[in-house]
């Protein structure tokens, strides 16, 4: 898979050089490109922002560098059959979940775009339409100063599930989501620390109980934390967790 991030803050991708994706991209699992916003600006003060139209506070993000920037993005795809997917992470975005994790990690390429200020100008979500499959992406209700920390964390989430990023495949389908449930409490060495004791069950050996046992705490762990998960169980709208793409 390629990743191209466009951003006024190139460094703030930095992290995306560690651990588990950083690795991924060393072994060639993961082609991700970041790329600077005022590298496609063409006035001496690399100007990516302006007073919005109809006033207000702040400033808005100028529609030509970004424009410049995702059509050079495009052309380094080359010619495909399919269109790239361009993620504006966005308060006014679908909601990112497991789901749509899974369904990111089966594409070809992903683009994301780091909105700041007041947001970018709308005519270019318009015009990326004719390049790009264009999502909108919110990573729950609440405002950052920007799309980075959100694309740190969809890269992670949607990295991890690429073939061969995790070592071992089957610890993706016991996690949290991967079946529609939170996942159990895990535990490990002493059996017994500061009074409080490791559940009997599992050190009992009996294989058949301990999972009876977890599959039971992942759904009191889930009724008490997140019951709208459980509707969602009942809807049938499960994400699919016994895949890694
Ligand atoms: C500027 O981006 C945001 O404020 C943002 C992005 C993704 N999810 C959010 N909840 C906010």
């Amino acid at each position: 898979m390629r990743i191209d991030v466009v951003s006024i803050f190139p460094e703030y991708l930095a992290p995306l050089e560690l651990s588990l994706i950083g690795k991924a991209r060393q072994d060639g699992l993961l082609d991700l490109h970041v790329h600077d916003l005022r590298d496609f600006t063409t006035d001496k003060h690399r100007s990516v922002d302006d007073t919005p139209y109809g006033g207000g506070a702040g400033m808005v993000m100028k529609a030509e560098p970004w424009a410049q920037a995702l059509a050079s993005v495009a052309e380094a795809r080359g010619v495909q059959d399919s269109k790239p997917v361009l993620i504006v992470p966005s308060p006014a975005g679908e909601r990112f979940n497991q789901a749509l994790a899974y369904e990111l990690a089966e594409e070809d390429q992903l683009v994301f775009a780091c909105g700041r200020y007041e947001g970018i100008d709308e005519r270019v979500i318009e015009w990326a339409e004719e390049h790009f499959t264009v999502r909108p992406v919110s990573l729950g209700d609440y405002v950052l100063n920007g799309g980075e920390v959100a694309v740190l964390a969809m890269v992670e989430a949607i990295g991890r599930l690429l073939p061969g990023v995790v070592g071992n495949p089957e610890s993706l389908v016991e996690e949290s989501h991967s079946d529609g449930l939170l996942e159990y409490p895990v535990y490990t060495k002493p059996a017994s620390w500061r009074d409080r004791d490791v559940p009997a069950v599992l050190l009992s050996g009996n294989h058949g109980k301990i999972a009876q046992w977890r599959r039971h705490e992942q759904y009191r762990r889930t009724a008490e934390r997140r019951p709208d998960l459980l509707e969602s169980l009942d809807a049938g709208t499960l994400p699919r967790a016994d895949r890694t793409v």
